[in-house]
């Protein structure tokens, strides 16, 4: 049987005496997309970062593609995208594209990924010119270009405007479909829902959580709604069936979990309409994977 894509296990990595990646363990199988999230500093770029090959682990096991990281081999079968740089400033954007596809045998033909990716008008732009989001969707041509079996995009979208960011979307899931592995950190909760087949949520250097999205929302539903800041839940729950939870996060933004069945939605209706208040955007939704992520991993900034 084939190795999987990437195979974690006990990677430790520390910084003077900081400990960044503390004892993480995870896998990433060939042909799916796996989604890295965790909050600012938990420690995804360090992993990815050591599964690229350029940084070293503390400790703990990495393989990818079955080799170590640093074996040269994985070269012309990963494509990796970098956060940022990479790039000489003065080298023109078409160039680069067909500088890199030189290094590979079959590389993917440099303008018609430049059309797809909507760099074709940028194609004579030197590398400093191009905006932010132009750079960063050069920077995945690139990682893209040589045919990888799999590909590390470390948040590939990060910066990009909707329309290059649908354009990224689109080409994961073609990679997927192609049946390469997309190994990718997001700090877009709908991104990795859209795209990912398996999820792996990091805090603290460490897995917390990780499963389908699906199977990380769960089949609960909830009902929403939008109201004035500051009504008494406490008193709402009074009215709620035993095990039913009520919340307000952000404020003004009102979560009702349990039981989600018409008495319930009466009952709430109800006590709104008795406090005077209307509720705004009623809806019964699943959870999202941000309400998961926000649950695992807390609301305090890092
Ligand atoms: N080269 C470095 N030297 C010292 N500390 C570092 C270095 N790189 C990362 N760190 C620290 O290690 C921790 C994990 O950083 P890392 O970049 O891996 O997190 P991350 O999950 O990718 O964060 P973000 O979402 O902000 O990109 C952070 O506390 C960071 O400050």
């Amino acid at each position: 049987m084939d190795s999987p894509a990437v195979e974690v296990i006990d990677l430790v990595k520390r910084y003077g005496g900081a400990t960044a990646v503390d004892g993480l363990t995870l896998s990433a199988a060939r042909g799916a997309v796996t989604a890295i999230l965790g909050p600012n500093g938990a420690g995804k770029t360090s992993t990815i970062e050591i599964c690229e090959g350029f940084r070293e682990a503390d400790g703990g096991t990495v393989r990818v593609l079955g080799l170590p990281p640093s074996d040269g081999s994985l070269r012309a079968r990963v494509g990796v995208m970098l956060q940022a740089g990479g790039v000489p400033p003065a080298v023109r954007c078409g160039e680069w594209l067909r500088l890199v596809s030189r290094f590979y045998a079959r590389p993917l033909a440099p303008d018609a990924l430049m059309a797809r990716l909507g760099l074709t008008d940028h194609a004579r732009t030197p590398y400093r010119r191009l905006s932010g989001g132009q750079q960063q969707r050069l920077s995945l041509a690139a990682a893209v270009i040589g045919r990888p079996e799999l590909v590390f995009l470390d948040e590939p979208t990060a910066g990009l405007d909707p329309q290059a960011r649908h354009a990224c979307w689109d080409l994961v899931a073609d990679l997927r479909t192609a049946g390469v592995g997309v190994v990718l950190t997001t700090h877009h909760m709908d991104e990795a829902e859209r795209l990912a087949d398996h999820v792996v949520i990091i805090d603290r250097g460490r897995v917390v959580a990780e499963g389908s999205p699906a199977s990380l929302t769960g089949a609960e539903r909830q009902l929403r709604f939008r109201a004035r800041p500051g009504l008494a839940l406490e008193e709402l729950l009074t009215a709620l069936p035993t095990g039913s939870a009520a919340k307000e996060s952000p404020a003004g933004h009102y979560i009702i979990e349990g039981q989600v069945d018409p008495e319930l939605l009466a009952t709430v209706t109800a006590w709104c309409a008795a406090e005077g208040v209307t509720a705004d955007d009623l809806s019964i939704e699943r959870r999202t994977l941000e309400d998961v992520f926000l649950e695992l991993t807390g609301r305090e900034l890092r």
